[in-house]
């Protein structure tokens, strides 16, 4: 049997009982290691499941799914995803393709960021659709999210912004010679995020938002170290959260005054906050 383990958010120990006795009898043990990353080493993990982890990259997951799936109908075969097996990310494709082999399947859940993001204290139900943002380059900087948080704005959901990470990359040159030479890995920061929004409405002008916007930066959701920081887009530009992960809600006009009284102990500033909070929050439809 295929089993897709969901690792919860922060270390080796968000894993669910039901999960680490699957890991601890699975015959092989896969970590989907590049959409999400835990905030502890491969090691770590190893030690406390007492097993060997074998890093899955997005190669041996979209393309060498068979290696992952050899044996799983007879034997148990676990694939660790960070979060929720089904949160933002789905691995669909993998069970799909297990299905097409007659490999029965087992799905168990853990928190994604998905839900993580309520400690925030931003209801989840005012929420719209998720967005992705990806590293700009000078010459490629896609704006599709931006038609997406322009609907979300439109009926005043708070809009989730998911940050970019690139794990295993190669450079152009690398990839041009045919090299396996990979680049360090990088994950995107709220303050890289920011920037990018303003830079995109600047290229835009439609208006969506403005640098006196308002939104919540969350950097090591579910961890000891976990922050969350408020602040207007350009405040939020140049904030520094630490370690990764990262991730950016943009509020909703329609945000309820408990929301409200939660966000405010985090402001950067709380003048600025109430500032551009009257202007244009708080409006119950
Ligand atoms: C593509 S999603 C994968 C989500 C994962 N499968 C889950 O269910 O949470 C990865 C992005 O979610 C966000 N993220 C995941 N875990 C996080 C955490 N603990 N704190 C802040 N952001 C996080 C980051 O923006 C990261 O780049």
């Amino acid at each position: 049997m295929l089993h897709l383990v969901g690792l919860g958010l922060a270390d080796e120990k968000d894993i669910t009982v039901r999960g680490l006795e699957i890991v601890k009898k699975a015959e092989r043990v896969y970590l989907e290691a590049y959409t999400a990353v835990l905030l502890v080493d491969k090691e770590k993990l190893e030690a406390f499941y007492g097993r060997p982890v074998i890093e899955a990259d997005r190669e041996l997951v979209e393309t060498g799914s068979d290696e992952i799936l050899a044996g799983a109908d007879k034997a148990d075969v676990a694939f660790l995803v960070v979060g929720d097996p089904f949160g933002a990310t789905t691995h669909t494709d993998l069970v799909l393709r297990a299905r097409e082999l007659n490999i029965p399947t087992n799905v168990v859940p853990n928190a994604s960021i998905m839900s993580g993001i309520g400690c925030t204290g931003l209801q989840l139900y005012n929420f719209g659709q998720t967005v992705s943002m990806v590293f700009f380059t000078e010459n490629w900087k896609p704006s599709s999210f931006y038609d997406k948080v322009r609907e979300n704005v439109q009926i005043g959901l708070h809009t989730l912004v998911l940050l970019d990470i690139k794990v295993k990359e190669q450079s152009m040159e690398n990839l041009a010679r045919g090299r396996r030479i990979f680049e360090p890995p990088r994950y995107m920061t709220v303050a890289q995020c920011a920037s990018q929004m303003l830079e995109t409405e600047e290229t835009r002008q439609e208006g969506v938002y403005t640098e006196d916007s308002l939104a919540v930066g969350a950097a090591r959701v579910g961890a000891p170290d976990q922050k969350l920081v408020v602040g207007t887009l350009k405040e939020l530009s140049t904030v520094e959260m630490g370690a990764p992960l990262h991730s950016l809600v943009l509020l909703g006009r329609r945000t309820h005054d408990l929301e409200r009284d939660y966000i405010r102990q985090f402001a950067v500033n709380q003048e600025t906050f109430d500032a551009s909070y009257v202007k244009g929050y708080g409006a119950s439809s």
